[in-house]
């Protein structure tokens, strides 16, 4: 099992670039297989995730090739709808071929997907969804069978705006016959690059970001070239790093409309955040700020996905902060081993109580998913003393060379093998 191994106290500083974001590539590349045809995917990132999705794009006929930044997926000679059921399990992610084949081969037998274990994870929404669509879905043995015979526009209300379900559905309906409506949508960035992926290909889509997305079914569409968004968890992970370790960076190619609320938090806990086109220079205090509330919310709340990179930094904070997590039922399991590294946290089911200390001890952990896992590394950063973080092969499902980003900013951070 490969570890990082982390000397903690090093500031960080220099100017670093932000790859493209996970939760935007994962869902373009299944829709690469609605066409049949060549499309272009520019500023992949290079992650577990990424490979285990082109992979099951090769195991079902597709062709992938790879050039310098792009990821270039031939979908015309897709062969099965079977998806291998290993690399169904590998994430959560491999759910989102059920739209784009159910659009394309009008039937789909996966397995439930897998994933980082952050609390039980359904797919009621999506399978209502497709079903509202005309989708005959039998579920035995842990296999979905789906299929249908021409799948039908709808009016479809998500009881909660899950990403996932709005993004299967509005991969299901480009080819659908007729207009879909999606109400309480999810408006996360990654919503409207997939609408942009989509309308590239000569999709009718409108209202992505919002929670209204209208689409008008399309009988084909063609290849396309698409440059995926920067990466907004990636990017608050690394300006909160500046924040654990004191330290001055400035962060590149990022949308900081997309980063709010984490530039929000970042400023109440003190931060100067000093904001340029598609730069973010960060100036964190002397001394940490506790904040009274932070919520996980859907976008554009605070994102679940930092909540555990936030927490690391709270642990040093002057005063008593409280995190609730209201998305996930079980993303708090990076505390117990903030605690080992000296922190003083308690959690009551979905409330994390973080007492301030004054600095953080290295310590053996283990990352149990993989934002909890990069919160142990921004620990590691700015404990005394070495630090050994294992298990990083959930980290790596999202975040592309981490410790080679840390260590060009002048960390001491080690991978190990
Ligand atoms: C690849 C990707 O984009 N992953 C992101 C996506 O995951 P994902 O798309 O899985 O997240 P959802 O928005 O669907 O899930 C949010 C909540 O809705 C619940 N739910 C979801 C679907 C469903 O059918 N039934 C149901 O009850 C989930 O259990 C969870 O409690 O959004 C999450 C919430 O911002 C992020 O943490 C993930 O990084
Ligand atoms: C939970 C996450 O991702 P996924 O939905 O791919 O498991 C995440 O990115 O933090």
């Amino acid at each position: 099992m490969s570890k990082y191994l982390i000397n903690g106290g090093n500031k960080l500083s220099g100017k670093i670039g932000i790859s493209g974001a996970k939760n935007s590539v994962l869902p373009i590349l299944a829709a690469s297989i609605i066409n049949g045809k060549e499309n272009i995917i520019i500023g992949y990132p290079n992650l577990r995730d990424v490979e285990t999705m082109i992979e099951i794009l090769l195991s079902i006929g597709c062709k992938v090739k790879r050039d310098s930044d792009c990821i270039i997926v031939n979908s015309e000679s897709l062969n099965t709808c079977e998806i291998p059921e290993h690399l169904v399990r590998e994430m959560r992610s491999s759910i989102f071929l059920m739209g784009p084949m159910l659009g394309r081969c009008k039937k789909i037998k996966i397995s439930y997907p897998g994933g980082c274990e952050i609390g039980p994870r359904p797919i009621d929404l999506h399978l209502k969804g497709l079903k509202e669509m005309g989708v005959n879905i039998i579920e035995a043995h842990g296999f979905l069978e789906c299929s249908v015979e021409k799948l039908k526009g709808a009016e479809i209300h998500l009881d909660y705006p899950s990403v996932g379900a709005t993004e299967n559905i509005m991969m299901a309906a480009v080819l659908a016959e007729g207009k879909t409506v999606i109400r309480n949508a999810a408006k996360e960035p990654e919503i409207l690059d997939l609408q942009d992926f989509l309308t590239g290909m000569g999709a009718k889509i409108e209202g992505a970001g919002t929670s209204i997305i209208q689409i008008e079914g399309v009988k084909s569409l063609n290849g396309v070239q698409h440059k995926i968004i920067p990466d907004r968890i990636v990017a608050g992970t690394i300006l909160t790093a500046a924040a654990i370790t004191k330290s001055e960076i400035m962060v590149e190619n990022v949308i900081a409309d997309h980063l709010v609320s984490t530039i929000a938090k970042l400023k109440e806990v003190g931060c100067q955040l000093n904001i340029k086109n598609n730069q973010i220079k960060i100036k964190p205090p002397k001394v940490i700020k506790s904040v009274e509330i932070l919520r996980t919310l859907p976008y554009p709340g605070f994102p679940t996905d930092m909540q555990a990179q936030f927490m690391a930094l709270l642990s040093i904070a002057n005063g008593t902060s409280i995190v609730t997590e209201t998305i996930f039922e079980n993303r708090f399991k990076h505390t117990e081993e903030l605690v080992r590294m000296g922190a003083k946290i308690k959690v009551d089911g979905r409330v994390a109580v973080i007492k301030g200390v004054k600095k953080l001890t290295g310590a053996n952990v283990s990352a149990n998913d993989l934002r909890g896992g990069a919160a142990l590394v921004l620990a590691g950063l700015a404990a005394e003393g070495t630090t050994i973080v294992d298990n990083i092969h959930h980290i790596e499902r999202g975040y592309d060379n981490l410790d080679i980003m840390f260590k060009n900013l002048g960390a001491d951070i080690k991978r190990i093998d």
